[in-house]
């Protein structure tokens, strides 16, 4: 099985690191190299550019990919959305000089919009029957309405810094985007796919999850259990020749700081919080 990952750009390293995380560990994956094999015999990473990356899945070249969902509705491509793997959220807005008449999509009738999105900007256009004339740019995208080559842009933007400093207003959102796992629709039931769907699933469980320990006088676990429901309950096992027991249990992130000082007051001990690996539910 192949996956197709981003070669270069914000979405490789974390790209690789969550394959690494995931048990795929990804021999030599050095800078300039087109193809990698894995820790599994039976998978090989392919290394193209975030933009190809739908079409090389589409087209068979790879089985999955990973890839920004901005990129997969560039290309069209009729792909199955396995799974959102959390980074590289972003957002492709509209947007236009806060000083100019452009303050609605109809008022860009007639008007031209420069993007690196071409076939995004035209299918959103085309939605609110307009049809504004769409140039297509490679980059710098924010600098066409300030030199007369564009009304208005369709864009990325994250932090906004980028279109504040352009003096650039959002006029409305065409698409909200994350890094996800995309397969061809003859694929998705292929055992190799789902194996790698769930490692990887199982690094975005354990993400926002932490594992705690702790011992707990035995006449008190019931109280500690109402604060720790854990996924399916906490674990407990006895401490032999005590009347203390130790608890294990998952719990969400957010949640840590607040069950540590609900179980300090039943009595708990030698509280222990670890980040998990892997989470495979
Ligand atoms: N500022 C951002 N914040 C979050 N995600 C982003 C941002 N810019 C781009 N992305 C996501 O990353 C994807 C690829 O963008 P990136 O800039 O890494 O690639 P690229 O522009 O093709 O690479 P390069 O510019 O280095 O050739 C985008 O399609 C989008 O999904
Ligand atoms: O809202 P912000 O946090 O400012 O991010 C938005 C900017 O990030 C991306 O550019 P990138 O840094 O990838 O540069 P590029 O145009 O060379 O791809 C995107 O094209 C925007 O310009
Ligand atoms: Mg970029």
């Amino acid at each position: 099985m192949r996956i197709a990952v981003p070669n270069k750009g914000r979405l490789h390293d974390p790209t690789i690191d969550v394959l690494e995380r995931a048990g795929l560990h990804v021999a030599d994956g050095a800078d300039r190299k087109l193809y990698a094999e894995t820790v599994d015999p039976e998978v090989t990473v392919l290394f193209v550019r975030a933009a190809d990356i739908p079409e090389y899945v589409a087209d068979g070249a790879a089985d999955v990919g990973i890839t920004g969902l901005d990129q997969v509705h560039e290309a069209g491509v009729d792909l199955h959305d396995l799974l959102d793997l959390g980074y590289g959220s972003c957002r492709l807005v509209l947007a236009a000089p806060e000083k100019s008449a452009v303050e609605s999509v109809d008022d860009l009738a007639g008007g031209t919009v420069a993007t690196e999105f071409p076939n995004v900007a035209r299918n959103f256009f085309a939605e609110r029957g307009i049809d504004p004339d769409i140039v297509e740019v490679s980059g710098a995208t924010e600098l066409t309405p300030h030199v007369d080559v564009a009304d208005a842009i369709i864009d990325i933007t994250s932090t906004g810094t980028t279109l504040a400093v352009n003096n650039l207003a959002i006029v409305e959102e065409v698409l909200q985007s994350s890094v996800r796992l995309v397969a061809r629709p003859d694929v998705v039931d292929d055992p190799k796919v789902e194996e790698v769907a769930t490692a990887l699933a199982s690094v975005i469980s354990a993400d926002d999850k932490r594992y705690l320990m702790m011992n707990v006088p035995t006449d008190r676990l019931d109280d500690v259990r109402e604060v720790i429901p854990g996924l399916g309950g906490p674990t407990v096992m006895d401490i032999a020749g005590e009347d203390w027991v130790a608890v294990h249990a998952v719990v969400d992130e957010d949640d840590v700081f607040a069950t540590i000082n609900d179980v300090k007051g039943m009595g708990a001990s030698d509280v222990l919080v670890t980040e998990i690996e892997r989470l495979v539910e």
